[in-house]
């Protein structure tokens, strides 16, 4: 079965632009979703976390301080290299298991990862897309979602390739931009994956 990659810089609009292709049917695997779930239930990999970030990484009731983990690692890019290299795996064996599983008639499936090419799993996709949208636009709607500031938006960005850099690695670009539609261009790429199945 045909596998599409999908990623985008924070805030460009990648879950927006996977949520259509959702409603066409297609299966969507949500990688930074995936690693959070994922943080919380696995016994070794939270221990890893605690060992790494400290006790404080997690709340008593188990869920995942975000917010203690995100200051250590978008602060400092080794501790962000150390939370990757815990992480990381554990997703891409949570992707393969989940594609594995999808019913044979499936025509593709798509996965969502905010570090698809900086993390190499691109190479594990057919295709992959890249979601584009306006520097200013992204940091409102960023801002405005996760109530944060501007710095902290920043210091996300400075940690992922530059949109230059993966121009030049993805097969497909989407505009997320006021000009275009987000809607017209997922259905001519999914007409196009659609014939690649035929
Ligand atoms: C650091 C954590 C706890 C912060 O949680 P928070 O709820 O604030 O952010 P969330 O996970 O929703 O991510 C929002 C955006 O931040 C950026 N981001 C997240 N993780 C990373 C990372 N490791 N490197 C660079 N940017 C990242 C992405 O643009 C992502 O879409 C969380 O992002 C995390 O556990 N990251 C490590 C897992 C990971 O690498 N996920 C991304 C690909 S699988
Ligand atoms: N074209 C648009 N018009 C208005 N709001 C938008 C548009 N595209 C995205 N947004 C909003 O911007 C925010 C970021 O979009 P989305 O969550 O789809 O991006 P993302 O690339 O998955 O982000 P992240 O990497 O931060 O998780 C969301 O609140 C979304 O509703």
């Amino acid at each position: 079965m045909l596998k599409i990659g999908i990623t985008g810089g924070i805030g460009s609009g990648k879950t927006t632009v996977c949520k259509v292709f959702e409603t066409l049917g297609i299966p969507v695997f949500y990688a930074d979703t995936v690693a959070k779930q994922i943080m919380t239930i696995d016994a070794i990999l939270i221990n890893g976390i605690k060992e790494t970030f400290g006790e404080q990484s997690y709340f008593e009731d188990g869920s995942l301080n975000n917010k203690h983990i995100a200051n250590i690692v978008f602060a400092d890019e080794n501790e962000l290299a150390k939370l990757n290299a815990l992480v990381h795996p554990a997703v891409f064996r949570a992707f393969d298991q989940w594609d594995a599983n999808l019913p044979k008639n499936t025509p593709y499936s798509v996965k969502e990862a905010a570090l698809l090419f900086e993390s190499g799993s691109y190479k594990m996709c057919d295709k992959n897309i890249l979601v584009t949208a306006p520097h200013h636009l992204k940091m409102a709607w960023v801002t405005r979602r996760d109530q944060v500031n501007e710095a902290q938006v920043l210091a996300r960005m400075d940690k992922q390739f530059s949109d230059k850099q993966k121009l030049k690695m993805a097969d497909f670009v989407i505009q997320n931009h006021p000009n275009t539609s987000i809607i017209l261009q997922v259905l001519d790429l999914h007409q196009q994956f659609l014939k690649q199945t035929e």
